[in-house]
Parts: C-alpha cells; structure tokens; sequence
C-alpha cells in the first residue's frame, strides 16, 4: 500500500484520488449487495452514508496526528509515541490480522471469479486451483520488486476505471423500478436487518494505510490530502450507491437469501446478476471488471502487508530475504484458501471487526492525543470532542456489532 504513491512524477491530486479510490473499492464492494439485501436499498444507502462519513473523518484525524511528524513516520510510531506500548501493539495486531484475512479473502474471491470467467468460455476449472495460481502469480510480482507492484496496479487500476464506466454505465440503463421497490413483498420488514451491514460498510471503504503515504506523496500539504481523501471516499461512496442500484435494481430481494446460500462468493452473485440481463457484452464486461476490482486490492493490499512483515522480522531486500517475507506473506492466507476456499463473506466481516481498530478507534484516539501534545499547528478536523466521541463510538459500535452477530443474536434475513 504504502509504496504506490511514491512512483508518480508530478504529484497531481487526482494522483492521491486514484490511489484512495482504488484502495477503497476491492472485494468488500461484492459483499454488500449480499449482506444489505435484508435492509435492502434505501436503508443500506443510510448505512453507507453514515459510514462514508465517519471513515472520512477517521481518515482526516490520521491527517491530523500525522502531521505532526517526520514525513514518511505510520501508524506505527505515531502510536507508540501518542498512545503508548500497549496500544501499540494492539494497532499492529489489528492492521496485521486485516492484511491476512483480506489476502485470503481475495485469494477466496479471485479463485470464484477466474472460475466463472473460464465457465464462461466453456472451461471447467477448479476454484480452489485458480484462486492458488493467482495467489502464486501476484506473489511473483510482489517478490521481483514494489515498482514492479506499482506498475501491475496502475495497468490493472486502468483497467478497473475503464471497465467500470462501461459496465455501470450500461447497468444502470437496466434497473427496474418494481425490484428496486420490492413491490412483490407488500409487508416486508428491513430495519431489524440495518445494524449487521456495518461491518462490511466499514471493511469496504477501509483505506487508512495510505494516509501516511500521501503524506509521502505530497509533502506536509493538508489542504491537497483533504481533498484527495474526499474525493477517494466521495467517488467510492458514489460507485457503491451505482453497485447497490445495479444489484438491487435487477435481482430481487428473495433472490439473494439463494446467492447467501451459496456461500455469497462473488462467482454466484456475478451469475445471478447475468441471469437477469440477458445480455451478453454487458455479462463480459461485468466479469472483467470483477477480475481487475479484485486484482488491484489483491496487489495493494499484499504489498502493505509485504512491507509490514519485512519490517517486523528484519527480512533484508535481497532476493532471499524478499523471498522469506513472500513465503510469510502468501503461504498462511494460501493454506486458508486450501482449506476453505468459500469464506469470502466471513472473510470480509471479521477484516470490518478488525478494521475498527485501526480505522477509527485509534485514530480518533490518536487525534485526541496529539491535540494535548501539539495543539493543531497544521490542521484540524472540524467539530471538536464532538467528532471525536463519534468517530469513537462509530468504531466500538461496529465491533459489537460484529460480536453480537457472530453469536447469532442479530436477525439474518434468510
Ligand atoms: N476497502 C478494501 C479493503 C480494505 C480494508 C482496510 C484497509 C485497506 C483495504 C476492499 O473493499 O477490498
């Protein structure tokens, strides 16, 4: 993650956009339709805007506190130095266990999606085989070298913009009002089902690692990364509203209790939605777009965790030493998707449960602290102890979300 941003020559700011932008929108984006099919379209749109907001804001505390430190200083010593030992470690915990678990949900994700894409082409081809020839293949890439990562991620993010202009842009031409309306459930009840999308709103628009690289990236300019990340989650917030119209809009709600069913791996959810169009070119373009929204994170979100462990156990930049930090990177995540190649929605659920930590408690409580320490030389996100207390409540809140769910003790639309 954090080494994307330093390739580019000249620092424009959609530079920054793209790069939060295509963090933000990976494989948690094909867990949504699913997961919000019991809160359906116009309470899930509520659950994404009152996420979008508070992921903004953690996001800008991060600004906040990192400002006041060398360019190039992370999470990990704005922790340690604000927050202390103890926090410390529960950060980097929580930003490892997210990094492994979204690897092996990609690997999961991405096993789905070459299956359905050679089924398409009349080839029958193992899910579980795929998703480990992938996974193989991105940690080559990862091992040749980082620039070797940025420039797969720029071809693949290019890639990821095209075709979702084109796909979404035709989708959007086939929504029909009386699904996306559930007219055919007089007395359907949704709020019971609000509160367990949360967590997979939170995983979906996590993006906090490349903070710091903006910060790299543009020097100590708070004006230009305020806008970047804005405009990131803003665009992200955008293509989820498209997504959740696109889905919703063409299959109906008891349609997806089946897509859950299986497993709600994005292969099913993909062919479901074929099922209805009817049309071909937009199913292809569908199914590639699919394979580059995965296979960009996959990138991104690997090299961070590359990174994190290299440093963590002092693995060196030689090809060994790069080879250590891969085997550790990919052979765990690699093992789970052997095992269990269908985990991809607990996959994604336990990333948001994890997620909280590093994404909004402790940067709110990181912005707290630095206010004591520093005062706010450079900038300050507006309303207070007031957003503060949110941000923090937001991030406690989806944990116990989670939790709650996790012991059956939230309703499931089924
Ligand atoms: N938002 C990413 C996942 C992610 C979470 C947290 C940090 C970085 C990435 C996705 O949808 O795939």
């Amino acid at each position: 993650m954090s080494t994307l941003a330093t390739t580019r020559a000249t620092p424009s700011i959609w530079g920054g956009v793209i790069i939060i932008a295509g963090t933000i929108i990976g494989a948690g984006m094909f867990s949504l339709p699913v997961v919000m099919s019991g809160a359906w379209f116009f309470w899930s749109l509520l659950a994404l805007g009152f996420t979008w907001f508070c992921m903004l804001h953690s996001g800008l505390m991060l600004l906040e506190a990192n400002l006041n430190y060398r360019i190039g200083a992370s999470f990990d010593t704005m922790t340690k130095d604000l927050l202390g030992k103890g926090w410390n470690v529960i950060n980097g915990a929580s930003v490892a266990f997210v990094l492994y678990i979204l690897t092996y949900a990609y690997i999961s994700a991405s096993g789905s999606i070459i299956q359905h894409t050679l089924g398409e082409m009349a080839i029958a081809f193992p899910a579980r085989m795929a998703g480990l020839l992938f996974a193989l293949a991105v940690a080559f890439i990862v091992w040749l070298s980082t620039r070797a990562v940025s420039r797969m991620t720029a071809i693949v993010l290019g890639a990821k913009v095209i075709t979702f202009f084109l796909t979404f842009g035709s989708l959007l031409g086939h929504v029909q009002p009386a699904v996306l309306f559930n007219a055919a459930e007089a007395h359907a009840s949704y709020t019971p089902y609000l509160l367990m999308t949360l967590p997979f709103c939170l995983a979906s628009f996590g993006y906090h690692g490349n903070v710091p690289s903006l910060m790299k990236y543009y020097g100590k300019d708070p004006r230009t990364i305020v806008r970047c990340l804005t405009g990131g989650t803003l665009i992200a917030l955008g293509l989820y509203v498209v997504w959740l119209l696109a889905t919703m809009g063409n299959i109906p709600r008891p349609g997806f209790i089946a897509i859950a069913q299986q497993g709600g791996n994005i292969d099913v959810l993909v062919g479901a939605l074929s099922g209805v169009l009817h049309n071909r070119s937009l199913d292809l373009l569908l199914i590639v777009f699919s394979n580059f929204a995965v296979a960009s994170s996959f990138l991104g979100v690997t090299l961070g965790l590359f990174d994190y462990l290299a440093d963590l156990f002092g693995f060196d930049d030689s090809p060994q030493g790069r080879f250590k930090t891969v085997l550790l990177t990919f052979a765990p995540p690699m093992l789970g998707g052997l095992i269990w190649p269908n985990g991809f929605l607990y996959a994604i659920g336990y990333a948001g449960l994890a997620a909280t930590v590093w994404a909004a408690i402790v940067p709110a409580l990181l912005a707290s602290a630095s206010r004591k320490r520093f005062g706010s030389p450079h900038f300050r996100v507006w309303g207070g102890e007031g957003m503060i207390m949110l941000i923090l409540l937001f991030g406690v809140g989806n944990a116990m979300v989670h939790l709650l769910s996790s012991f059956n003790l939230l309703p499931v639309y089924q």
